[in-house]
């Protein structure tokens, strides 16, 4: 039924998916007392989402990492009004987030043009100021690129999402039985037979304290704040990192996924998800994948089994359970028609949603037009 598939993007070599940057605002002109006049006020510098750079790019083009705009120009006896200063334009790969010195986030370029003010020119000198200009703003700004993709794969190391990729698409991540094999994000494509393509992101495993960046932790995690939905990923038989970490059933590694993701921020565990029981082929995992699914039908009933602290606030519900083996390929037909049912699902609810949206603006701009006649 669907055609297999293969990967888009595995460059990860010399990726860069992170950059600071210095800005600066233009400085205002000089104000006139004699006349009057006034100074132009400095250019803005902004960031602008274009599709044709990479941070990487950015990063050869500008070495120095500076961008300033242009000052206003002072205010003269011919033109009483300084011009303004030219803004500076940073182009930037959409995806990106802006984070300020502080921390603090700016905004976030999801679409090609979508713009951010990042620095502002300073003030010309006016009567106000007693013709004195201001001085643009300096910052340190940080852009850090996200990918998008449509579904994320959550799960502790070992788990098998790689495996899956692999199984799923014609992907070659890195497999290995040791925990951490994945360490950067890789994107799979899954290509089904009426050209539509699904992209899978493979994510380096987490691990408890993830929201508190243990492990790959943030790394990881800002990731799957722009997958449109998640794909989570258990061992069947659960997993142990180490020897001295305690061990942890399949049941038990969901609730504590979740509660990472819920740590780390508290709408991921809202997105629709699909949960992948993996590895179906081991010696009782039919018992194993039944004791599962009871405990996900009443999960509250079950908490006991973790210590206060890691039960989830809400618990995942799963639009599917899959039980799969991504070592014989059983079931991983039926998972790939269910990431698509899912996926189609929500684009038709987004449609109608649009399509109602425009229903309303349609309606109120001719309730307007009659009202004003
Ligand atoms: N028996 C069995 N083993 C599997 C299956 N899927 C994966 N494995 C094995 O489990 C180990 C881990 O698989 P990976 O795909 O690297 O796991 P991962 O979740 O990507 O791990 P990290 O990248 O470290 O987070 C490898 O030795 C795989 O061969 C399965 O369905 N059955
Ligand atoms: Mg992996």
């Amino acid at each position: 039924m669907v055609q297999l598939s293969r990967i888009l993007f595995r460059k990860y070599g010399n990726f860069v998916d992170n950059l600071r940057l210095y800005v600066r605002g233009g400085s205002g002109g000089m104000g006139l007392p004699r006349l009057g006049g006034h100074g132009g006020n400095g250019g803005d510098v902004w960031v602008v989402a274009s599709k044709k750079v990479t941070l990487k790019k950015v990063k050869d083009k500008y070495p120095q990492k500076r961008f300033l705009a242009g000052p206003g120009a002072n205010s003269s006896v011919r033109a009483l009004k300084g011009e303004r200063g030219e803004d500076k334009e940073i182009l930037a790969p959409v995806g990106v987030t802006v984070t300020a010195d502080d921390g603090k986030i700016v905004g976030d370029l999801n679409a090609e043009g979508d713009r951010l003010k990042v620095a502002k020119g300073g003030y010309g000198g006016s009567f106000h100021s007693a013709f004195e200009p201001t001085k643009g703003q300096i910052k340190q700004i940080r852009l850090d690129l996200k990918l998008i993709a449509d579904l994320g794969l959550v799960g502790y190391p070992n788990a098998g999402k790689s495996s899956l990729l692999t199984a799923m698409s014609n992907a070659t991540p890195q497999i290995a039985d040791y925990a951490f094999t994945t360490l950067r994000p890789e994107i799979g494509k899954l290509m089904y037979k009426d050209y539509k393509q699904i992209s899978v992101a493979d994510l380096p495993g987490l691990i408890e304290g993830a929201h508190i960046n243990k492990g790959m932790g943030h790394k990881f995690l800002k990731h799957v704040e722009r997958t449109k939905q998640l794909m989570f990923v258990v061992d069947v038989s659960g997993f142990q990192l180490a020897s001295k970490t305690p061990f942890r059933s399949a049941f038990e590694a969901i609730q504590l996924l979740t509660k990472e993701l819920e740590l780390f921020k508290e709408e991921l565990v809202s997105k629709p998800a699909l949960l992948v029981v993996n590895k179906m082929d081991l010696p009782d995992a039919e018992d194993k994948f039944a004791e599962l699914k009871e405990q996900l039908q009443n999960p509250a009933e079950f908490s006991h089994l973790l210590a206060d602290d890691m039960i989830p606030k809400n618990y995942m519900t799963f639009r599917h359970v899959v039980p799969v083996s991504a070592l014989t390929g059983s079931g991983i037909d039926h998972l790939k028609s269910y990431i698509r049912e899912s996926l189609d699902e929500d684009d038709a609810m987004e449609n109608k949603d649009v399509h109602q949206q425009r229903l309303q603006t349609l309606q109120t701009l001719k309730h307007n037009s009659h009202t004003s006649i």
